[in-house]
């Protein structure tokens, strides 16, 4: 069965969108690390499912597949690519959206300057909240990977993060260390691994290997944690430019009881059509 599908992108975090509500398929883990290859597949960070709303108060529903078929809670830049497909897809007309995730519910705002300002809920610190296993909350926790002694800021945005202060994100050992503590023991889902430099209280360099996915061009959920964790550590000050490899994004948040908001942009690519089995 043909499926129309639109490949999207936030910074360069590329995702292929697919409207299961004027569409039917079946997606599955398998089908979604076939159309996730770059070679033998579309190619794409994400896949993200637009589906009809299960709470009657929200306007859709979307879901968030890693290019290894596992399912995720939450996705920043995804979520900007969403409102704007949905509105081009005439779904919707409206420019304030609320969708439903995994991870909670989001509210979505299409700005006249095209970008997208997304209200990305309160951040969660509790070790229980990723999950990740530890005594309790504080802002730097200790890690052990491959012998040596981290501190890490731990913090939930619907999906699990783990920030690293590095001197220089350029440098940083992506490669090395993000496979080691996206899988680490302590982290019973698994979790994002953030490298972030402190360039000044208002300026962050950042690079992020995601679960499920490794290291993308950007990062909306991280980008999220590294300023929360860092106004945290007494680092950063709101609002905060996020440096990413695809591009900058604007982070704000008042504080513990408040909201982080991030907005950036979203930019459509090209339509197609896929077989799904
Ligand atoms: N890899 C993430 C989901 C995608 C997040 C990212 N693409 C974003 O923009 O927030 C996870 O498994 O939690």
């Amino acid at each position: 069965m043909l499926v129309h599908f639109t490949k999207m992108h936030g910074l360069g975090n590329d995702f292929v969108m697919i409207d299961l509500i004027t569409q039917r398929a079946r997606i599955d883990a398998a089908q979604v690390r076939r159309l996730a290859d770059r070679r033998f597949g579309i190619g794409f960070d994400q896949l993200l499912v637009v589906e009809p709303p299960r709470d009657p108060d929200m306007d859709f529903r979307y879901r968030i597949y890693n290019a290894d078929g596992s399912e995720a809670e939450n996705c920043g830049n995804g979520a900007r690519c969403f409102a704007r497909f949905v509105r081009d897809q005439r779904l919707t007309h409206k420019r304030e959206i609320r969708v439903e995730t995994a991870g909670g519910p989001l509210m979505l705002a299409v700005q006249h300057d095209g970008r997208v300002r997304v209200d990305m809920g309160q951040p969660r610190f509790t070790p229980s909240a990723l999950p990740f296993d530890a005594p309790g909350d504080r802002p730097l926790h200790a890690l052990e990977v491959d012998g040596a002694r981290l501190e890490i800021g731990v913090v939930s945005m619907g999906n699990p993060h783990a920030v690293l202060q590095v001197a220089d994100v350029d440098s940083a050992p992506v490669a090395e260390l993000g496979p080691l503590i996206e899988a680490h023991p302590r982290f019973a889902c698994n979790v994002n691994a953030g490298f972030m430099e402190v360039v000044a209280p208002d300026y962050i360099r950042l690079r992020v290997f995601e679960r499920g996915t490794g290291e993308t061009w950007a990062c909306g959920t991280g980008a999220c944690a590294a300023v929360a964790t860092g106004i945290r550590q007494g680092l950063l000050k709101s609002p905060v430019t996020v440096a990413l490899p695809g591009g900058e994004l604007s982070v704000e948040w008042a504080g513990p009881d408040a909201s982080l908001v991030m907005v950036g942009p979203a930019e459509r690519v090209f339509d197609g059509r896929v077989a799904l089995r």
